[in-house]
């Protein structure tokens, strides 16, 4: 099985990239962090542990990180995510409190506490709680197997014409982990404007049957309206399982090698992912970008994933 940190600020897709990490068997879930992002962080937080309490998530500890960005001030996605973070469907009173340790350090101490090269750092939100970790104790960049992100695009944005809002609310903290020297895949917007939860995915999703299952649909119901009134999509895309999904299996996220900085001072540019096509990717390249989604089976995942968590007690 594949050891991974989810850092989260739950968000609709932060909440299902949560439930296919629980629900697939290849993935162990060491720890889940909360990071200010779509909403405020307590909020983000409150949000993921009523998701944990409704998919009885047991035994895995989260811990609330960063409530603000390195340098800039706060800006949350309420157009898209609601005023709650996670509007839509009811959301159970947490069962369990977020652990007393920062964010921060539980990264640290979960990534020293396994053999080097066997924790996968999953960020789906801004980076800054990612960020602090590889200053606070640089020696996990080492010892992170790779951090697998949902942000940034080759050749697309969301917050800007040409950023992506997980980079654009912190591009500091995007810059300080794609410099690191850990393997960094970047499961940006080209690859996740394609994982859209048309009618087809709505129906299997909602033949599980389970109450987590109709949780997924009430929060899809929710993107969807969202999505289609602010950003014009027929069908909403679900950024953030789709880094989960590389983890399980590279072949249904594919990845290819190229160099990747990310831009923290441009008048138009700032928070862009400069991904460099221009040729063969130089030997060693330690930054990926994954262009090609097989729909079918990402779907497939998520289903057999809801299928999986049951209707827990
Ligand atoms: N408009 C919009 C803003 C933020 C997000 C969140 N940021 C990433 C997509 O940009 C995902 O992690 C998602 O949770 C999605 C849509
Ligand atoms: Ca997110």
């Amino acid at each position: 099985t594949e050891k991974i940190v989810l850092d989260c600020d739950p968000g609709h897709d932060d909440a299902i990239a949560l439930l296919l990490a629980h629900g697939d068997p290849r993935i162990e879930l060491l720890a889940v962090t909360t990071v200010v992002g779509n909403q405020t962080l307590d909020k983000v937080t409150r949000n993921a542990l009523s998701v944990a309490t409704l998919a009885g998530i047991t035994g895995v500890p989260f811990a609330a990180g960063a409530d603000r960005p390195l340098v800039r001030e706060v800006a949350v996605a309420a157009d898209i995510h609601g005023e709650s973070g996670l509007d839509g469907p009811e959301l159970p009173a947490p069962a369990f409190a977020a652990v007393d340790t920062h964010a921060v350090d539980l990264i640290v101490e979960t990534v020293l506490a396994h053999e080097p090269g066997t924790v996968t750092l999953v960020p789906t939100g801004g980076l800054t709680n990612i960020a602090l970790a590889a200053r606070r104790a640089p020696e996990i960049v080492d010892r992170v197997k790779r951090v697998v992100l949902m942000g940034g695009g080759v050749a697309v944005g969301n917050r800007t014409p040409v950023a992506e809002f997980n980079i654009a609310i912190d591009p500091e903290a995007a810059a300080i982990v794609f410099e690191a020297g850990w393997e960094v895949v970047m499961v940006g917007l080209d690859l996740t404007h394609q994982a859209l939860a048309g009618p087809e995915v709505r129906r299997a999703i909602r033949a599980v049957g389970t109450g987590p299952a109709r949780f997924v649909d009430e929060l899809l119901d929710f993107f969807a309206a969202t999505y289609r009134d602010v950003q014009g999509f027929d069908a909403p895309p679900v950024h953030d399982p789709c880094a989960v999904a590389h983890v399980i299996d590279p072949t249904i996220v594919r990845a290819f090698p190229m160099p990747i900085v990310v831009e923290t001072a441009g008048r138009h540019t700032t928070g862009m992912t400069v991904a460099d096509r221009r040729g063969p990717a130089p030997a060693g390249c330690r930054t990926h970008a994954a262009l090609e989604l097989d729909h079918a089976r990402f779907w497939e995942l998520v289903v057999d994933a809801l299928r999986a968590i049951g209707d827990p007690a």
